[in-house]
């Protein structure tokens, strides 16, 4: 299986990148389009795997434009067909409390554009209701609970397969997070990119998931208590964990 992991900045891609080292066969792939591929790995097939899967890292750029375009760029430019088989948004994120705590990881169930579209008197008017297309993406179901299962399953870390909210500004205040759980009530995370890269990946037919590591709570901005630390650690370890379903049949 060819998988193409972006991210926002390189610390993101680089714990991405350390998690799939344990298990690196062969070096970094040069850049591609411009941008900044982080890792590429080469995994030796575990005894009667016949797949040898290959994992790109890509640091994107924050925020959904800049991850669009990115993954667009990556998906346009691979040799292959179909470019990959899978393409993943991971780093950090904001965590609806208590769904997500600060150090969890958070796989979508579905990834969720959370302000595209309109304000009005009566509210929040979402992008389908003004008849532009769709704000959100479901992930392939099986393979995001997946993800979800074998992280969960492990000790040192905690995982919720939910909703993962994509925006472009990032919440800090009661009431937007209030305005936002009571729109998504499942919600378990909130980030930048995930709509981005799942709109890319859906115009080459290419399946998305999304992987957030909590390094915050969503709530009243506080930047000096985010864990970004144990929130970058949490992703290496999740990765050291995944490539074994990389190397299941798709
Ligand atoms: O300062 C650093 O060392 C550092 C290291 C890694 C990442 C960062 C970022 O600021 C990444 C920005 C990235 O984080 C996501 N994010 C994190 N928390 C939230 C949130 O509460 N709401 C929305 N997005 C969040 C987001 O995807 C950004 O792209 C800094």
């Amino acid at each position: 299986m060819r998988v193409l992991v972006v991210t926002a900045v390189a610390a993101e891609a680089d714990s991405v990148a350390a998690g799939l080292a344990r298990y690196a066969a062969s070096g970094v792939r040069e850049l591609t389009g411009g941008y900044e591929i982080a890792g590429h790995a080469q995994y030796t097939p575990r005894p009667g795997s016949v797949q040898i899967p290959v994992v790109d890292v890509l640091a994107g750029g924050v925020g959904p434009v800049a991850a669009a375009v990115a993954t667009a760029t990556a998906l346009a430019s691979s040799p292959y067909d179909p470019p990959y088989h899978l393409v993943i948004s991971a780093g950090i994120g904001g965590g609806f409390q208590p769904h997500a705590p600060v150090g969890s990881l958070v796989v979508a169930d579905s990834i969720v554009a959370a302000d595209l579209g309109a304000q009005s008197p009566e509210g929040y008017v979402p992008v389908e209701e003004l008849g532009f297309g769709r704000g959100t993406h479901q992930p392939a179901a099986g393979l995001s609970a997946r993800l979800a299962e074998v992280l969960d399953a492990d000790p040192r870390i905690r995982a919720v397969l939910a909703p993962v909210l994509t925006v472009s500004t990032v919440t800090g205040t009661a009431a937007r997070t209030a305005e936002l759980t009571g729109r998504h009530p499942r919600a378990a995370a909130e980030a930048m990119e995930g709509f981005g890269v799942a709109e890319a990946a859906a115009a080459h037919s290419v399946p998305c998931a999304e992987i957030r590591a909590v390094s915050n709570a969503v709530g009243p901005r506080d930047r000096d208590s985010w864990q970004i630390g144990r929130a970058l650690d949490a992703l290496r370890y999740a990765f050291t964990l995944l490539t074994p379903v990389f190397e299941e049949p798709s």
